[in-house]
Order: C-alpha cells, then sequence, then structure tokens
C-alpha cells in the first residue's frame, strides 16, 4: 500500500508518524540509490513508494500566498488582478480556466475571464492583448492555449506585456530563462521544481530523464534542472537528458534505468512501465491523458506513468489527477501575485 504525504514543510503538522518515518526512510533511500550504489543495503526495507499529494502541496502554497496578498492588501496596495482570455468552448480548456480563477478567488485574486469565439481574428486578439497590457488594473494576464489554427500562437504570447505574462511564454522570459536570469517561469515547470524542492528531493549532480520536449513543458523543465545553482535563478545542476518521440523504446528504457529522476510530460499514457524504473527513483507525472476507462466507458484522467506499477518501485510518486496539476495552478497564482509586486516598483 502507498502512504500519501504532505510536502515536507507541513508534514509535522498533518503526516501521522507512520507516515512520516516511512517519508524519512524513502528520502534515505532515495539519496543512497542516488550515491551510485548500485543495491540497497540488506537490511533497508522495501516499501512502495511515497505518493507525494500534489492536492497537499498545493493547499499549503495557497496558504503562503494568501498572506502574500493579504499583506500587499493592507499595505494599502491594488488588490492583485489575474485576466484571463478564453478562445472557444475546447472542454478541457474551460475547466483549466476555471481551475485557475477559483484558485484566484480563493486566495484574494481577483479575476475576469473574456470569452471570444473560434471565429476571433487575430488582429481583435492582439487588440485586446494591448487594451489590457495597458489596464494598470491588470496585474497579470493568460490567453489559455492551444489557439484555434489560424491565429499564431507566438504572435500572441509575443503581444503580451513580459511582465504581465504570468505564464511566462512571452520570448523575453523564454530566453531569460535559458540565460539563467530571473523571468517569468512557466507554472507547469515551476510546479515540477516545487515538488522536487519541497519534497527534499536532491538534484546536484544526479541524472535527471525528461521524456518530452515541448517548449511549454519539457523543454523548460529541462532547462530548470540543468542549469547552474549559483545563477540569478538558481536552477539544479542535474545531468539531464531529453527523451523524445525519436528516442527508440528500448534506448528510453536504459535511460530511465539510470535516473534518479524521471520526468514524465510526453502525452503518451502508460509510457513508463516498473521495467524502465530504478529502485527508489523519483517519479513526476506531468501528462495529462484523457482515457476511456475500459469498464465503465467514461473519460478518465491518466498521467503518462503506470502508476499501479512504478509505484511499488519508486521512491517517490505523483499522482494523476492531484498531482503536477494543482501546484501547476498555484504556481500561477505566485506568478500572478509576483508581477503584482513588480507593477509596484516599476
Ligand atoms: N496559456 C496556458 N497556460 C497554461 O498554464 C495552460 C494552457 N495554456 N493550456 C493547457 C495547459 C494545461 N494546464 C493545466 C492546468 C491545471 C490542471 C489541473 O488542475 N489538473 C487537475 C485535474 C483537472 C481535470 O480534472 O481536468 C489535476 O491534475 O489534478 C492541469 C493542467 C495548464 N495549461
Amino acid at each position: 500500500m502507498a502512504a500519501s504525504i504532505s510536502p515536507l514543510r507541513s508534514s509535522y503538522r498533518i503526516c501521522n508518524s507512520l507516515s512520516f518515518h516511512h517519508y524519512r526512510a524513502k528520502l534515505r533511500m532515495h539519496r543512497k540509490c542516488e550515491s551510485q550504489r548500485r543495491h540497497l543495503h540488506a537490511s533497508v526495507t522495501r516499501h512502495a513508494a511515497v505518493v507525494v499529494s500534489g492536492t497537499e502541496m498545493a493547499r499549503q502554497i495557497h496558504r503562503e500566498i494568501q498572506r502574500e496578498v493579504e499583506e500587499l492588501v493592507t499595505g494599502g496596495n491594488m488588490r492583485p488582478h489575474l485576466g484571463v482570455v478564453l478562445v472557444g468552448d475546447d472542454p478541457a480548456s474551460r475547466t483549466y480556466v476555471r481551475n485557475k480563477t477559483r484558485a484566484a478567488s480563493i486566495l484574494g485574486i481577483s479575476s475576469d475571464t473574456v470569452v471570444k469565439p473560434t471565429s476571433v481574428s487575430q488582429d481583435e486578439l492582439l487588440e485586446l492583448i494591448d487594451k489590457m497590457n495597458r489596464d494598470w488594473k491588470v496585474s497579470g494576464l493568460l490567453v489559455q492555449l492551444p489557439l484555434p489554427g489560424h491565429i499564431k500562437e507566438r504572435a500572441v504570447c509575443n503581444a503580451i506585456a513580459p511582465e504581465k505574462d504570468v505564464d511566462g511564454f512571452h520570448i523575453v522570459n523564454i530566453g531569460k530563462l535559458c540565460l539563467g536570469q530571473t523571468s517569468m517561469v512557466p507554472a507547469t515547470p515551476a510546479a515540477v521544481w516545487e515538488i522536487i524542492r519541497r519534497t527534499g528531493i536532491e538534484t546536484v549532480g544526479k541524472n535527471v530523464l525528461v521524456a518530452g520536449r515541448s517548449k511549454n513543458v519539457g523543454l523548460p523543465i529541462a532547462m530548470l534542472l540543468h542549469t547552474d545553482r549559483n545563477h540569478q535563478r538558481p536552477g539544479g545542476d542535474a545531468t539531464v537528458t531529453i527523451a523524445h518521440r525519436c528516442t527508440p523504446r528500448e534506448q528510453l528504457k536504459e535511460l530511465t534505468r539510470l535516473a534518479d529522476i524521471v520526468i514524465a510530460a510526453a502525452g503518451v499514457p502508460g509510457l513508463i512501465t516498473v521495467d524502465m524504473v530504478k529502485e527508489g527513483a523519483a517519479v513526476i507525472d506531468v501528462g495529462i491523458n484523457r482515457v476511456q476507462d475500459r469498464t465503465t466507458g467514461k473519460l478518465r484522467l491518466v498521467g503518462d506513468v503506470d502508476f499501479e506499477g512504478v509505484k511499488e518501485k519508486a521512491g517517490f510518486i505523483t499522482p494523476v489527477p492531484g498531482g503536477v496539476g494543482p501546484i501547476t495552478v498555484a504556481m500561477l497564482m505566485k506568478n500572478t501575485v509576483a508581477a503584482a509586486r513588480y507593477a509596484l516598483t516599476h
């Protein structure tokens, strides 16, 4: 059976002692495995992985953000405001936008969503963004992706003022991320970073395998983890390998078996199976796939990792749903507050 734990900072309060000791044992084992020792010491009992609850970790981050927002407001500053643009009526996009605006309202961040029909022209969208850029009441703004085929996503991302770009998709923010400068970090990569930090997983000199090279997820995750910890925006100093659709399956398996941390961000259900994972490794599942359940016929949300199999061998594992997703939303809120703070001094 897998133990569910809350993030390290709140674990003293929330965890019962059994799961807390289990967690510490896992962290020790994970670190032991990392120190190039191929076989575990005989006295270390083999446990199922610690399931890192993203829902619980997000709750903790929310408390921190809530405090920050109240500090801003009681200091006589404007309440942070998130502007959202949603084009079309894709159900998944609507769910994500709803999750974001709901989180905002809970945290005391005001928000508004402008919904445009699929037929909206690129020019009209750019005009709307320009208006929001100039609106001093808007602290941060995002345009939900994907956009309809007739609109150039790059043009839209680059139209958002970089200092209000809470998604971190503007070319200047991507450039800064690559150079190790302080910038708006995209929410999903920031969530993966936060999970690693708050769980206490070591990255310096460790092997990381990122499966997936998307510009908004795989690439920035790899960027955060391989870069220098002494740069303006600290990196993970890990040895990072990026695998993608052209990586032969056998090669992928060889690479994942060497990895202390596996990040699955390919959008392929069941991509990572137990035979591919090193004992005690941390497995972070960024995949969000809607698949039809074989018994009920209903659509079900699954990640890229065969959770039931891998949890028996990994040291840490994040579930889907309830893993990276909720923390992504929390990091977006953090970016919104950062944008509001930035506006105070610029
Ligand atoms: N401009 C833009 N910014 C984004 O940040 C952005 C985007 N476009 N397009 C799509 C992706 C995906 N994304 C997620 C947000 C929340 C969950 C989330 O809350 N997931 C829940 C479940 C949600 C559900 O039930 O569908 C979970 O994993 O537990 C997942 C994924 C943000 N994205």
